[in-house]
Order: C-alpha cells, then sequence, then structure tokens
C-alpha cells in the first residue's frame, strides 16, 4: 500500500552517502548487520517478521522526481544527485527464514553491498522488521495462553497509523486466524472476519430488531453483539430469539459477542442459557482490552468462549513499544569493523558471518546458537561472548546454517512466500523449542555463543582500538 521511495529514511544516511560519493568510497564493500539485543515481554524467543515486506521495498527502492527535487532544495550537489537518480540496490543480502525464532545478539539479516547502497537499507530494514517482529511475537504469545480458541485481530483502530496494515500480517504469523482489517486481507491473502458495533444496536430502539435485520441479511455469517444494554437480561434472550427464528429459515446463528463486564462469568451463563435453548453450536467470542495474560486467567477460570477478539494489546506491542534491533557496520574497506562499547555485550560481532543453530539427537531444539565467521566450515567449540570458562563441546549436536542468500546481485534470488506458509513454518518451529523457553515467567536463556576464531577476531579489534584510544 505504502509507495516507498529511497527518501522513506532519516536524512542523516543520505547526507553521509554524499561524502562516502565524493570521498571515492562508492563501490567500496560494506557488511551491515540486522540484529537486536534484548528479548521482547522478558520471553524467551522472538519471531522474525517483515522479510517478505523488506524485500519487496528494497526490490523497488528508487529516488523518484520529486525526492530528487527534495533534495536538490536541500542543497545536495548535482553529481551526487545524478547517482542517486540511477539508485538501485545492487548487493547481496542474507537472511533468516521469516518466522523462524531468533534470539538476540546473533545475526538475524545481512546486506553485503557498496557502502551507499547498504547505508541507505537501514531506516527501512529498522522500520519494517523491528515493529512486524515485536506484533508477530506478541501474537504467539497470546496463540500460546489461546491454545486451540480461534484469535481475530481487531487492532486497525488502535494501531500507530498505518501500521496497524502490516500489524495484521505480523498477528497472522505469530498464530492469529484472521483480521478484522480488510484491506491487509486483501493484499497479504489474510482470512477476513468480523461481528457488529455497538453503532449498529444503538441505531434500533429495539435491540432484537438490530439483530433481526442483521440475521436477515448477514445469514451465514451472523454474530451478535450482546452487551449493549444488559447482556444476561436482554442480548442473550434476544440472541436466543433470533438464533431460534434463524433455525426456522433453515439457518444457523454462528455466535455472540461479549464485550464488557466479568468476561468468564458472562460467558459461563451465556453458554448455559444458548444450550438450554437447544443452541449449543453458537459460539461465544469476547473482546475489550483481552492480552495473554487475559486469555490466560479466563482459560483458567473455565471460561467457555471459542474466540478472542484483540486489539490495542496486540497491534502496541504492548507492554513494549519497539523491539531494540539495530543495523551495525561490521566490515568495509576490506576490513572488520567494530563499534566499542563499556558494556561487552553492546560490542558488535566483526566480520562476514553466518549462524548455526544447534540440535539434539531428536530434532529438537537445544536451545542455543553459535555465530561463525563465514568462512569457517568446521569448528566444535561454542565460546561464551564474554566468559571464556562457559565453553561448550559442541560434537553431541547436529548444526544446521541459518542464515540464507535471499537476493543476490540485487536480484531476489528466494522464492516469495506466502503469508499462510510463514504463519504454518513458524508455528513448527515454535513446536520445536523446547517449552522451558516457552514459558511466560521466567523462560530459559536460549545461548548464543561464538566460535573461537570470531571471539579472537572481535578482542584483537577490541584490543587494537582500546591502545589506539
Ligand atoms: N473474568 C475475568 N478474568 C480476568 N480478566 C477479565 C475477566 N473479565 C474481564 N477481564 C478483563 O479485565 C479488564 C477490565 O475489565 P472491565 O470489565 O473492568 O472492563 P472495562 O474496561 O471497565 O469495561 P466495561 O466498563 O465496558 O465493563 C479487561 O482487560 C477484560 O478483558
Ligand atoms: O479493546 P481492544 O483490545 O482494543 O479491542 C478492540 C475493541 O474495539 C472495539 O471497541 P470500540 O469501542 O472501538 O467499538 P465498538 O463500538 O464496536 O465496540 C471492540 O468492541 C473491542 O472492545
Ligand atoms: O468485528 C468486530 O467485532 C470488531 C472489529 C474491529 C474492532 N472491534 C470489533
Amino acid at each position: 500500500m505504502f509507495d516507498y521511495t529511497a527518501t522513506y529514511t532519516d536524512q542523516y544516511q543520505i547526507t553521509m552517502s554524499q561524502v562516502y560519493f565524493h570521498k571515492g568510497m562508492k563501490n567500496e564493500t560494506a557488511i551491515f548487520d540486522y540484529f537486536f539485543r534484548k528479548l521482547p515481554f522478558e520471553g524467551g524467543y522472538t519471531i522474525f517478521a517483515g522479510l517478505e515486506d523488506l524485500l519487496k521495498a528494497i526490490e523497488n527502492l528508487r529516488f523518484d522526481q520529486k525526492d530528487l527535487e527534495l533534495l536538490e532544495k536541500e542543497g545536495m550537489d548535482q553529481e551526487f544527485l545524478d547517482y542517486l537518480e540511477d539508485f538501485k540496490f545492487s548487493g547481496n543480502i542474507y537472511s533468516a527464514k521469516e518466522g523462524d525464532l531468533i534470539f538476540p545478539n546473533r545475526p538475524v539479516l545481512s546486506v553485503e553491498a557498496p557502502i551507499i547502497e547498504a547505508q541507505l537499507l537501514e531506516t527501512l530494514t529498522l522500520n519494517t522488521l523491528n515493529y512486524q517482529s515485536l506484533i508477530a511475537t506478541k501474537a504467539s504469545r497470546m496463540r500460546l495462553a489461546a491454545g486451540d480458541r480461534k484469535l481475530v485481530d481487531f487492532g486497525l483502530r488502535r494501531a500507530p497509523g498505518t501500521g496497524g496494515y502490516a500489524a495484521s500480517r505480523a498477528a497472522v504469523i505469530g498464530g492469529f486466524n484472521s483480521t478484522s482489517n480488510v484491506r491487509s486481507g486483501r493484499d497479504y491473502n489474510i482470512p477476513i472476519s468480523g461481528t457488529m458495533a455497538h453503532s449498529f444496536v444503538q441505531r434500533y430502539d429495539e435491540e432484537i430488531d438490530s439483530f433481526r435485520d442483521f440475521a436477515e441479511v448477514r445469514a451465514h455469517d451472523c454474530v451478535l453483539l450482546v452487551d449493549t444494554y444488559d447482556t444476561l437480561k436482554s442480548g442473550v434472550p434476544n440472541a436466543i430469539k433470533v438464533g431460534k427464528e434463524m433455525e426456522e429459515r433453515g439457518e444457523k446463528l454462528k455466535g455472540i459477542r461479549l464485550d464488557s463486564g466479568d468476561l468468564a462469568w458472562l460467558a459461563k451463563e451465556s453458554r448455559r442459557m444458548l444450550d438450554e435453548a437447544g443452541l449449543d453450536y453458537v459460539k461465544i467470542a469476547a473482546s475489550n482490552q483481552i492480552d495473554e495474560e487475559v486469555i490466560k486467567s479466563l482459560l483458567n477460570q473455565n471460561a467457555p468462549i471459542d474466540l478472542f477478539g484483540v486489539g490495542t494489546s496486540l497491534v502496541t506491542g504492548r507492554p513494549d513499544s519497539a523491539l531494540d534491533g539495530v543495523y551495525k557496520l561490521s566490515y568495509a574497506n576490506e576490513e572488520p569493523r567494530l563499534k566499542l562499547s563499556e558494556t561487552v555485550s553492546k560490542i558488535n560481532l566483526p566480520g562476514k558471518k553466518q549462524v548455526y543453530r544447534l540440535f539434539n539427537e531428536d530434532g529438537s531444539f537445544y536451545g542455543g546458537e553459535v555465530v561463525a565467521l563465514a568462512d569457517e566450515d568446521d569448528f566444535d567449540i561454542m565460546v561464551h561472548p564474554s566468559d571464556p570458562k562457559q565453553s561448550r563441546i559442541l560434537t553431541e549436536f547436529t548444526k544446521e546454517p541459518l542464515l540464507e542468500k535471499v537476493v543476490e546481485n540485487g536480484k531476489r534470488i528466494s522464492i516469495p512466500r506466502a503469508t499462510d506458509e510463514i504463519a504454518e513454518f513458524s508455528r513448527q518451529q515454535l513446536e520445536k523449542l523446547p517449552k522451558e523457553f516457552k514459558r511466560f515467567d521466567n523462560p530459559h536463556a536460549y545461548k548464543v555463543g561464538l566460535t573461537k576464531k570470531l571471539k579472537e577476531l572481535r578482542d584483537s579489534l577490541v584490543h587494537r582500538h582500546k591502545e589506539r584510544v
């Protein structure tokens, strides 16, 4: 929907590029790594989402006439503007699979390209991957809490502007069944669903007339909102009346929606009333500030809720407003690059790298990964990034590389994947993760270690930089 052009970025990306251009660095190869440092929601994993959208945006990324006019007005010189006019990405991208589980402090995606091109992708990459990965992870937590109950995204109205467009897609990747967001449904081929609003019931003098009209026009897909006046004294009895009338016409009422009050108690009472009336097939949907904790609590109370509609908590990623993903230079001018930091975990990993996941004999995840230099093909020790005593011999595990080349010389080489395919892959990956990593309270910490060679390279660069300072 959004028409990305190359000015969908921060100004400093363009000004730095202007300097690279004039100082003879434009053809120099650089590598930037996208990674994050902290797991959101104090959870044990993150779901990687946004890659398909990012790759599409990169393929078509250009400076259009409006962009060039603006940059000229902003004082960019003609020679650089001529370069930007022909700008298109010509490098390589290596990436984790969308929908896979990702963990802190290891590359998730690496861009290898002429330095200006790689630089100009930073903001777009962060903007796309950070938000969708946050929302997919939030959705996945709700899926874990909800078990086999249905989850529907109601978030567009509460989302940060057009962010709701991508949130609906990320929600499905994380395990939601459908969305009320029609446009996302159209563009991403996501199932669309919905009920009715209070305004519709309010429009009528009598609640039952609103239900009757809806049931008549929407007989094949009729979910009645029962809490506008009084859920148990009016809403549910009226829904039962209309449900029985539908039966007489050979139709079936699909469901009712509860949107306020004590959802566990109201669901139990509604279920009892519906069942007593012979409408045991009518489903119960619940909404109103639902999140994973509320879902867990409601199911612990044995609330007979078949479907949860979730808005605010999903699309705002409450209580974490962002994934802290960053995009850091790790190679340039034919040398590995490093940024020093007081905190060891904040020092980035230099050079071109590959990430290996460790598997137990039965194919389940061991709960750890090793970051290696890209040209290392044989290593059998994983070293802790800061505590050399915590090394681990790797002979008992099998390992699998995680970063695959998805763009080569500017051309997409990986096969585009549909949202439902990514969602299914994500579900399977999460199943392979031992449950200790999935519990909400104090989950097991997934280990991300380094090969000896990478750690030595990082330590020698740290040493060199410290000496220089
Ligand atoms: N039985 C329950 N157990 C746990 N959480 C619940 C239960 N019933 C409702 N909730 C959740 O508690 C929160 C507050 O519910 P509350 O009924 O106070 O809603 P409210 O926003 O004041 O709305 P209203 O005034 O429309 O009822 C919501 O997040 C809701 O989903
Ligand atoms: O609480 P959230 O998780 O954000 O979920 C979405 C909420 O949005 C709707 O309310 P709204 O008052 O906007 O419209 P309505 O009249 O259709 O209830 C819906 O009824 C839910 O209560
Ligand atoms: O279809 C619904 O019931 C719906 C959609 C968006 C927001 N709240 C409810």
